[in-house]
């Protein structure tokens, strides 16, 4: 997942609740639909048996397309199934013993919320790209920690590392993150939750992307 020359691109959470071989078909065609950078599998209520089918089914369909496909929460299962990375907040764990374990190859992404502080230490850890968020109240998370623009300007003033940006995002509010620097805007509701369907969904999001 490189950031910066490419300019800001798409990266897709999954719903929080699905049925993976269901699942498989619709995701297919929202990744067919447009640009995305990268998959996340974030299934917070499941056991991880269930957590495992769904990423033996998912995986193909990201990486078959040249989506980078990254796990939330659990380093270990990205290595142990091929994922090109895994996605840790702050309660997920070592970040640097996460790192080793990924080793150089796959991406680890760390949860800043709106602090510097937690970047520069995400940074010394070892992550590929620091997640700042929640920036719009979402429905998709009890999100506890908001951020704002100015942490996105300054980071990738200072620092090459890109950066994610989370939370309540969606083709009509995205323009003020991408001009202040985010090198990916991660959704979920603005796709999965289109009136139009997520096809529908991705072209929206891409075309305000370009639009900013
Ligand atoms: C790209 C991205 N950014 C932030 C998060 C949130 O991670 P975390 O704080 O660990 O919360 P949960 O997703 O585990 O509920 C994310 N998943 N992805
Ligand atoms: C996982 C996560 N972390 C901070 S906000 C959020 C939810 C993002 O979902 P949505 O794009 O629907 O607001
Ligand atoms: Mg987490």
């Amino acid at each position: 997942m490189a950031g910066g020359d490419e300019g800001c691109r798409l990266y897709l959470i999954t719903p929080p609740a699905l049925e993976p071989r269901a699942f498989a078909d619709t995701l297919a065609r929202a990744l067919d639909a447009g640009d995305v950078a990268a998959l996340q599998l974030r299934l917070k209520a499941v056991e991880e048996d269930a957590l495992r089918r769904a990423i033996d089914l998912l995986l193909p369909v990201a990486q078959s397309r040249g989506v980078a496909f990254l796990l939330n929460d659990r380093a270990d299962l990205a290595v142990r199934h091929g994922c090109d990375g895994a996605h840790l907040g702050q309660e997920d764990g070592d970040h640097a013993a996460a790192r080793k374990l990924l080793g150089p190859d796959r991406t680890l992404g760390i949860t800043c919320h709106g602090s510097r502080h937690l970047a520069m230490e995400a940074g010394e850890a070892g992550a590929d790209y620091v997640a700042f968020g929640a920036f719009f109240p979402t429905a998709t998370k009890q999100a506890e920690h908001s951020a704002t623009p100015d942490v996105l300007e300054w980071w990738t003033e200072m620092f090459e590392l890109p950066a994610v940006a989370i939370g309540g995002i969606n083709a009509e509010n995205c323009a003020p993150l991408v001009r202040a620097g985010a090198d990916f805007l991660a959704v979920v509701g603005a796709v999965w939750n289109h009136p139009e369907g997520p096809e529908a969904g991705v072209r929206a999001m891409n075309a305000a992307i370009a639009a900013a």
